[in-house]
């Protein structure tokens, strides 16, 4: 009888764990919003933000949802490291790209890596959200402005590229399409909880379209 009943309460409580990786390029905030993150669901302090330098390799944290354990992986932004990034594509259930919309000067490039990202054939069905991140600065471009920079940067690359619409750009358009993009403040905690329940609500759904 304690066994059936100890089997019972385990099969009811026990917890789906799902993995996130977090990408962007160096200093856009990844490792600040993990921090944060942790923070607000674990009720343990995470690092404060002048203790956070550049990752090197990856951090990771886990935050326990309803049913749920969001297992996050935040991967080093710096050009030579990101080359580690796609041996997390396999096995991960959701990405967040994190982009500094205060650093107007690094856009362009940020762009750059957010394409390679979101064109990559191994995460092309999983879900992926924008965070628009350092919404605190003065002069932070809002969500509605990255949407729109990001189109502008990816018009002017397929000018130069002079492309033909083929099957891999229709693809491409539709994840922009249907793409959500949300203005977060790692630093100050803002939007954060938003984006962990875009992350609850869109892990669950896709598991169910499997
Ligand atoms: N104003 C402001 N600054 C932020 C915010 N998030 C992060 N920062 C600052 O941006 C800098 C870089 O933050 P990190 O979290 O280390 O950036 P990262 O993306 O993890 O960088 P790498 O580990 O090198 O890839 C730090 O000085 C942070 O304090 C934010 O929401 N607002
Ligand atoms: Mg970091």
């Amino acid at each position: 009888m304690y066994h059936l009943l100890r089997g019972l309460h385990e099969y009811l409580t026990q917890k789906e764990e799902f993995s996130v990786i977090i990408l962007g390029l160096d200093a856009a905030g990844k490792t600040t919003f993990l921090e944060k993150v942790k923070s607000l669901y674990t009720g343990v302090p995470g690092l404060p933000p002048d203790k956070i330098g550049p990752t090197v390799g990856q951090n990771m944290g886990k935050i326990t949802l309803p049913s749920t354990i969001l297992q996050f992986f935040d991967l080093g932004g710096q050009s030579g490291i990101r080359t580690i990034w796609n041996k997390y594509y396999d096995d991960c259930h959701a990405v967040v790209y994190i982009i500094d919309a205060a650093d107007r000067e690094r856009l362009n490039e940020g762009w750059e890596v957010f394409d390679s990202v979101l064109s990559a054939p191994k995460i092309l069905h999983v879900p992926l959200l924008l965070l628009a991140n350092k919404q605190d600065a003065p002069d932070s471009l809002s969500v509605e402005e990255i949407r729109e920079s990001y189109e502008q940067w990816y018009q002017g690359k397929k000018d130069s590229a002079r492309r033909t619409h083929g099957e891999e750009t229709d693809q491409r358009q539709e994840r922009f399409a249907s793409l959500d993009v949300m203005g977060v403040s790692a630093l100050e905690g803002t939007g954060l909880r938003a984006a962990v329940d875009w992350l609850f609500i869109r892990v669950q759904n896709s598991r169910r379209s499997i």
